[in-house]
């Protein structure tokens, strides 16, 4: 059992480093801080089967290490934090780890809400980004309720992205898009009392003349910037169907730690990448 003077020694150590990283974190805030990073949890399993865990273990702990990692972005300045936390793609693994997954994603949202959470604690309005009609349920009314209840934090943002894939992303916009096109197009030609073959050719020319904004109104991610670092741990430089559409000035960071093992030190090194390479960062996206 943990004796008094342990556990006075051990909250004096915990204030001690916080003070140490809020410092670090300032000397860090001389330069330009990210505005939004983006995170694929990647290597949870690994992670579990590296500690001889059962597997649902490791996305336990990967949930523990994204706790701390929000709190280190939002105490450094960082708007925006987005999460890949479950990709269209994952609905293939087995029945029962897919079941494990959904189930810890509701048990956590549901925490997510509680008074103590950082949630609250930093003021994080928290959104939940795909399709989320694929969703079961009780996950999609648990993020629904999440959404509501932080719709007036507004210091910090968390985009969780679930049931999610760029592509099915930027299929969903361009149809969104089109729908609109042709609504506007309908609207106009009944208004100019057009006759069935010229809203037809209207409809045609409406299509043609998609533009790019016309998408990036209806893309899910269009309620945050494009991020300004994209972190994949364990090794991987794949960009895995995230974020395709948003990342094409963002600087890429794979660290080789496995999701649960990532931490400070991880995030203050994206930090001085990105702020090496930001006049760089800067120009091109100016051009682009
Ligand atoms: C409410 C909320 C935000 C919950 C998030 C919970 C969480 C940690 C989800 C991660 C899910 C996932 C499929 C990670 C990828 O690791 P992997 O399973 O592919 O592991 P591997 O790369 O070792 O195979």
């Amino acid at each position: 059992m943990e004796s008094k003077s342990d556990s006075y020694a051990g909250s004096l150590v915990a204030s001690l480093l916080s003070r140490m990283r809020r410092f670090l974190f300032h000397v860090l805030s001389t330069g330009p801080i990210p505005n939004h990073i983006a995170f694929i949890l990647d290597g949870n399993r690994r992670y579990a089967k590296k500690q001889k865990l059962k597997e649902g273990m490791g996305h336990r702990a990967g949930f523990l290490a994204l706790m701390s990692l929000m709190k280190y972005c939002y105490e450094l300045g960082v708007k925006y934090v987005t999460i890949y936390a479950f990709s269209i793609d994952n609905f293939k693994r087995q029945p029962e780890e897919v079941q494990g997954l959904m189930d810890l994603m509701l048990e956590k949202i549901e925490g997510l809400l509680k008074e103590e959470s950082i949630v609250n604690q930093y003021g994080v309005r928290v959104y939940f980004i795909g399709n989320l009609k694929l969703l079961n349920a009780p996950v999609r009314d648990a993020a629904a309720k999440a959404m509501k209840a932080t719709a007036n934090n507004d210091k910090s943002i968390l985009l969780i992205c679930v049931a999610y894939t760029s592509t099915d992303e930027i299929v969903h916009a361009a149809q969104e898009a089109i729908e609109e096109k042709w609504g506007e197009t309908q609207e106009s030609s009944k208004a100019s009392g057009a006759q069935n073959s010229e809203i037809c050719q209207e409809k045609h020319e409406g299509h043609r003349t998609i533009k790019l904004a016309d998408i990036e109104r209806h893309i899910y991610m269009g309620l945050a910037p494009d991020p300004d670092i994209l972190v994949r741990t364990s090794g991987e430089s794949r960009l895995s169907n995230f974020l395709l559409w948003q990342t094409s000035t963002c600087l890429l960071y794979s660290p080789k730690a496995l999701w649960p093992e990532i931490g400070l030190r991880h995030i203050v090194w994206a930090v001085l990448n990105f702020q090496r390479v930001h006049p760089y960062l800067e120009k091109r996206r100016k051009q682009v």
